[in-house]
């Protein structure tokens, strides 16, 4: 089979026309730099009511992404008038490229099953297999749950084309590395992984691919693997946090300084000893690691391969990472508990300053944010908790400040969960005289602050990690 694909690739010819379905912040990058490189691109977008505005707006040229995104607006705009990129709701176009990427969000249904909305996804799908063109090459982008590519998306392709992947047009999963705010640099220089259903698609792909790229290198390998490759590479990041953050509760109920803890483990460097110890925190948010760990799982589950070899009753470690993480938003909250307490209040009735939305240090992403969880169970609770973040503006439901005095004026307790950089700078002086208490608490979920300068200044501390300090004299 492979042999006749090779043909039919070789027969027509190098790559020079791409589609790229998906206008998104994956999408719209990844098509300007394919217009780069090659001869023409087709950004195909469905004209819905949240985003068919994009249609009009990239065909000026201009960029619809929020955020800074450094060369991405010239790039659009020169590529734009050299007519080498053209955004359209007309699928029938598909059947003039030689390769086309599939870069539509995969979202979860909702936060309880974990069971991926692929709906979009499917649609855009069906899309590509009903004008795919023989000797075409699809490359689904999207974070999908391993198996995706070589079954289910082979099925539907295979269905609206009539066409047999892997013979009549090639087939291949090429994940997303990128980062909001550094997409064109992720794109260009981070290693891409391309898996093809057989190598003839590897190959096609790998074409596809390698001009954009500056230092970044192929890595070739199956559809499979590449799936696995994505979603297991967050995994482990969500792992390692989850060590830390449990390493950081031991060391809070042993009464030391997880941080004095962590340089020492961090001291030991060398080839294959490194031991990569990550940061605890006040909890693990973002689109990434709060999803694509069950991705994976669900993807094993899934496989027709024999069922995994695992100890009997014992949960997958991955899964157990992810509560540890989904737990620290929790552990804030009995902190703050015990910190209300030694000031003689009760969280119930409590004017809590609740610092940083956003789910990542100096941004305004504030995409399943653990703030939330706190915000919600220290209502829950009846506390009177107030938001500050100097990021983020809107949020639904939840007023969020960015005047950080008024959020601070009168609390008991102000509870840092974001490490935007304004918080380091947090004067203790200032912040007592505005909350008005002789014993305010201060909760550190980022270590932001030096405990001993605060604890000086008639503070409770309670911090993350900081068993040394956790049980001060007051
Ligand atoms: N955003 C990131 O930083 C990032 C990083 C790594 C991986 N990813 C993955 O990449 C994929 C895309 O993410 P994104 O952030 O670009 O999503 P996005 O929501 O920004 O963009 C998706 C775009 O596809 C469009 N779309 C949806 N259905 C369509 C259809 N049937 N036909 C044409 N267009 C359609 C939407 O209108 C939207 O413009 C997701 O699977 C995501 O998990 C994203
Ligand atoms: C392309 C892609 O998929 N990229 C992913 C993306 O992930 P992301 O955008 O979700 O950002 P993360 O940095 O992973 O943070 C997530 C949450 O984890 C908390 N955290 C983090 C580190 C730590 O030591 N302790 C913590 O508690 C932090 O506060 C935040 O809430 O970028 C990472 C590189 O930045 C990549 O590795 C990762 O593949």
């Amino acid at each position: 089979m492979g042999r006749v694909l090779a043909d039919l690739f070789k027969k027509r010819g190098p790559v020079r026309t791409i589609g790229v379905i998906g206008m998104g912040y994956v999408g719209i990058p990844a098509g300007a730099l394919f217009a780069k490189s090659f001869e023409k691109v087709y950004g195909f977008q469905r004209d819905s009511s949240s985003s068919g505005y994009k249609i009009n707006l990239l065909n000026a040229g201009k960029n619809p992404l929020k955020g800074e995104e450094p060369g991405l607006d010239e790039l659009l705009n020169e590529v734009v008038q050299k007519k080498k990129f053209e955004c359209t709701s007309d699928f029938s176009k598909i059947s003039q490229c030689d390769a086309v990427t599939i870069a539509i969000q995969t979202p979860f249904l909702n936060p309880t099953d974990l069971i991926p909305d692929f709906s979009a996804l499917e649609e855009g799908i069906r899309q590509a297999g009903k004008y795919l063109s023989e000797g075409s090459l699809i490359v689904l982008e999207s974070t999908i749950t391993p198996g995706t590519t070589a079954n289910w998306a082979k099925k539907i392709l295979e269905e609206e084309s009539g066409l047999v992947a892997g013979r009549a047009f090639g087939l291949a999963h090429a994940p997303e590395r990128v980062m909001v705010g550094r997409l064109l640099r992720n794109i260009q220089e981070h290693d891409r992984i391309v898996g093809g259903i057989d190598d003839a698609s590897t190959n096609r792909a790998m074409e596809l691919y390698g001009p954009v790229l500056t230092s970044g290198k192929l890595i070739p390998m199956t559809a499979t693997a590449a799936e696995v490759t994505k979603t297991a590479e967050n995994t482990f990041r969500d792992l390692q946090i989850a060590a830390a953050n449990q390493l950081a509760l031991y060391c809070e109920a042993i009464g030391i300084n997880f941080y004095d803890v962590r340089k020492g483990i961090d001291s030991l460097k060398g080839d294959g000893i490194t031991r990569a110890i990550l940061w605890p925190g006040a909890g693990v948010g973002g689109h990434c690691l709060t999803k694509d760990t069950y991705h994976l799982e669900r993807g094993v589950k899934i496989a027709d391969e024999q069922s995994v070899d695992f100890p009997d009753g014992v949960e997958s470690l991955y899964v157990t990472a992810r509560h540890i993480n989904d737990f620290m938003p929790m552990h804030m909250v009995h902190l703050l508990k015990k910190g209300l307490n030694r000031s003689g209040k009760k969280i119930k009735g409590a004017r809590v300053a609740l610092l940083g939305w956003s789910f990542l240090a100096n941004t305004d992403d504030a995409r399943n944010t653990p703030s939330e969880s706190f915000y919600l169970l220290c209502m829950e609770e009846g506390a009177d908790i107030r938001v500050h973040d100097p990021w983020v503006t809107n949020w639904p439901g939840i007023d969020v400040s960015q005047d950080l005095e008024s959020v601070l004026s009168g609390v008991d307790a102000v509870v840092i969960f974001t490490g935007h950089r304004m918080y380091y700078q947090l004067d203790s002086h200032k912040v007592r005289e505005l909350s008005g208490s002789s014993r305010c608490v201060i909760i550190d979920g980022r270590n932001v602050i030096d405990p001993d300068v605060f604890i000086q200044n008639g503070f409770i501390y309670l911090g993350i990690g900081r068993g040394d300090k956790n049980s001060h004299p007051i």
